[in-house]
């Protein structure tokens, strides 16, 4: 069968704008696996992403979101001093009903093949379980259960990661990062929101939670005396912080006009709709953000913990260092006064220059 030359071409350009350095597709009709991995950038290391199970509506729409998906862990992991490049997997299918043992071994045995260019780890639609199958052909894995020398939930460090780079902004906007009497709406208390809610509480910081599970919403507000609101009422909440840690994108034109939040800071990915435009629309609002895959890196740091042996002590220390270089994202946006996501994106960019300059003498 011949290939257009119009969709190589379109393949290969969407690679090369955004800087990605390898697309691989895994084709497996035996257990039905049908998936692609991204790497961009191993300037910094090996490139470290979790494995995302989702029902695509096409090809297209998943090979969009897995480049999409990789070049930000290749930020994630520049910004937070790890050793570590960018990747990301997307597996076609429906998560609840199309996996198998199988499936996952297979995939493993493609991981195995890029012989440590790639390491994955879980992500929405897979599961610790998962991972343990993928150890099963593969070294290249972390994020397996504790059981089996795995390092177990990211979620409360991933919390306390955002906690911190909250911090940070609140010392910046108020002068101490005292948290007690402040006030913050958090949207989304699953895994990472519910821990955030319980690290706020237990500093007397007033709580606002939203979620569309209303069950959850009902019962962790009993639990932590938080306080419920309604999903479309986030946005005009006259609260000090907005902490999104349910979607994506949830910082655009519709809602950034109704915002009184001094900051935003939360552990969804890619909170604004558009860098460039959002991150400047809240320069000019003086709403402080901060970037999201800076102080969501936590997720990271807990799988990189589980690679290198360094044990929760060590990954803790990590997940601290979010504190200092949040400030020093805020610091270089007001002297150069630039939004706060493109200030992290040049202290990203730097270092690998930096390091790629290193690497290329012998
Ligand atoms: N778990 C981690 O360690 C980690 C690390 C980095 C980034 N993140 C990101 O943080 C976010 C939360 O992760 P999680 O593991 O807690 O996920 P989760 O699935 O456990 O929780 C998400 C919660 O958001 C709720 N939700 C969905 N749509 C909503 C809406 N429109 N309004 C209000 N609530 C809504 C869901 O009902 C659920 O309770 C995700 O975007 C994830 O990609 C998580």
């Amino acid at each position: 069968m011949s290939v257009k030359s119009s969709v190589v071409t379109s393949i290969l350009d969407q690679l090369s704008a955004l800087g990605h350095k390898k697309v691989v597709y895994c084709s497996d009709p035996d257990t039905g696996l049908k998936a692609i991995i991204a790497i961009h950038d191993t300037t910094l290391g090996p490139a470290l992403g979790g494995t995302r199970m989702w029902n695509y509506a096409t090809e297209t729409e998943a090979l969009e979101d897995v480049l999409r998906l990789s070049r930000s862990m290749t930020y994630k992991a520049a910004i937070t001093g790890l050793n570590l490049g960018g990747g990301k997997a997307v597996i076609i299918g429906d998560s609840r009903k199309g996996k198998s043992e199988a499936m996952m071994r297979s995939f493993g045995r493609f991981i195995k093949n890029l012989n440590g260019e790639f390491i994955t780890a879980e992500d929405v639609g897979t599961t610790t379980k998962d991972m343990e199958y993928i150890s099963m052909e593969t070294t290249h894995v972390t994020g397996v259960p504790e059981s089996i020398g795995g390092m177990g939930d990211p979620s409360p460090t991933t919390a306390k990661g955002i906690f911190l780079g909250m911090k940070a902004c609140v010392k910046e906007v108020f002068g101490t990062d005292m948290m007690a009497g402040r006030s913050v709406v958090v949207q989304g208390i699953g895994n990472v929101g519910e821990h955030l809610v319980e690290l706020l509480r237990k500093e007397n910081v007033e709580v606002f939670i939203s979620d569309i599970n209303e069950e959850r919403l009902h019962q962790v507000a009993r639990k932590y005396k938080a306080k419920p609101v309604e999903a479309d009422k986030i946005f005009g909440l006259d609260v000090d912080i907005y902490a999104p840690c349910a979607l994506g994108a949830t910082v655009n034109d519709k809602t950034i006009p109704k915002m009184k939040f001094a900051i935003i800071a939360g552990s969804a990915n890619n909170q604004l709709a558009d860098e460039q435009v959002h991150g400047a629309l809240l320069l000019e609002k003086n709403i402080l953000f901060a970037p999201d895959y800076l102080i969501n890196a936590g997720g990271l740091i807990n799988c990189y913990s589980e690679l290198t042996g360094y044990g929760k002590k060590r990954t803790m220390q990590l997940t601290e260092n979010i504190y200092d270089a949040t400030r020093n994202v805020i610091k270089l946006s007001k002297a150069d006064n630039i939004p706060t996501i493109l200030a992290a994106n040049r202290i990203v960019e730097q270092r690998i220059i930096d390091i790629k300059k290193i690497k290329s003498s012998y």
